[in-house]
C-alpha cells in the first residue's frame, strides 16, 4: 500500500445547510449535527488507524472547526495547519443568502440544478465549478500534492464544491460525470496516490 495518503472531508452540517440557504464564501458556524459530525469524522479516521502530518483548510470557519474537531478526536492537535482561500467553497455570488426551495420556484428547478452542479455554467455573480477548479488546482498542484509526493500524510478540511472540483481531476471525471458527484457532509473520502500522483485507491466513507 502507497503511503502517499490524501484525505478530504467535506465540513459538518452549518447552520445555512439546515436552513437550506445558498452559503458559498458567507460564514456561518457549525450546528451541533455539524460539531457531532466533524467529531465521528475524526473518530472513524483514528478507529481505522489514521493519522496525519499536516492540514489544510480554508478561510471559512465552518471548515476550520471541522478541522479542528477531527484532530481533536484523532488526539494530534498540534499538526501545522495552513489556511487558504484557494480551498474555499465556490463563491455563489448573488444566490448567497437565499433559500435553495424559494429559488427552484423563481428560477425553476433546472436552471438551479444548473448553478448548483454543472461544470461551466457559474451561478449570477458567481463562480462555476470550472472558476471554483482555476484556483483550487493550482494550490493543490503547488502546495497540497507536493506534501503528498515527499511521502507526508495529508488531511484537507474544505467544502462541497471546492472539493467537487479536485475530485474531479484526482478520479479524473468528465464534465457530465462530476453533475452527479453529491458529497456528504463530515465524510472523509481516502486517496491513495501513485508516486506519478495519479490515484491508486480511493475509499468514501460515506458509502
Ligand atoms: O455553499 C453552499 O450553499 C453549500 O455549501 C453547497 O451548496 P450546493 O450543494 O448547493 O452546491
Amino acid at each position: 500500500m502507497s503511503d502517499r495518503l490524501l484525505v478530504l472531508v467535506r465540513h459538518g452540517q452549518s447552520e445555512w445547510n439546515l436552513k437550506n440557504l445558498f452559503t458559498g464564501w458567507r460564514d456561518p458556524d457549525l450546528t451541533a449535527l455539524g460539531v457531532e459530525e466533524a467529531k465521528r469524522a475524526g473518530k472513524r479516521l483514528k478507529d481505522e488507524g489514521y493519522q496525519f502530518d499536516v492540514c489544510f483548510t480554508s478561510e471559512l470557519s465552518r471548515a476550520q472547526k471541522t478541522l479542528d474537531l477531527a484532530l481533536t478526536e484523532l488526539g494530534q492537535t498540534g499538526l501545522p495547519i495552513t489556511r487558504n482561500i484557494a480551498l474555499n467553497e465556490r463563491d455563489y455570488g448573488d444566490l448567497a443568502g437565499l433559500n435553495k426551495d424559494d429559488a427552484r420556484v423563481k428560477w425553476g428547478e433546472e436552471q438551479v440544478l444548473i448553478w448548483r452542479r454543472s461544470y461551466d455554467v457559474p451561478p449570477p455573480g458567481g463562480e462555476s465549478l470550472k472558476d471554483t477548479l482555476a484556483r483550487t488546482l493550482p494550490y493543490y498542484v503547488q502546495e497540497i500534492l507536493p506534501e503528498v509526493l515527499r511521502g507526508k500524510r495529508v488531511l484537507v478540511a474544505a467544502h462541497g464544491n471546492s472539493l467537487r472540483a479536485l475530485i474531479m481531476v484526482l478520479e479524473k471525471l468528465s464534465p457530465e460525470a462530476i453533475v452527479q458527484r453529491e458529497l456528504a457532509t463530515g465524510a472523509p473520502i481516502i486517496y491513495r496516490l501513485n508516486a506519478d500522483s495519479t490515484v491508486a485507491s480511493v475509499t468514501d466513507m460515506a458509502h
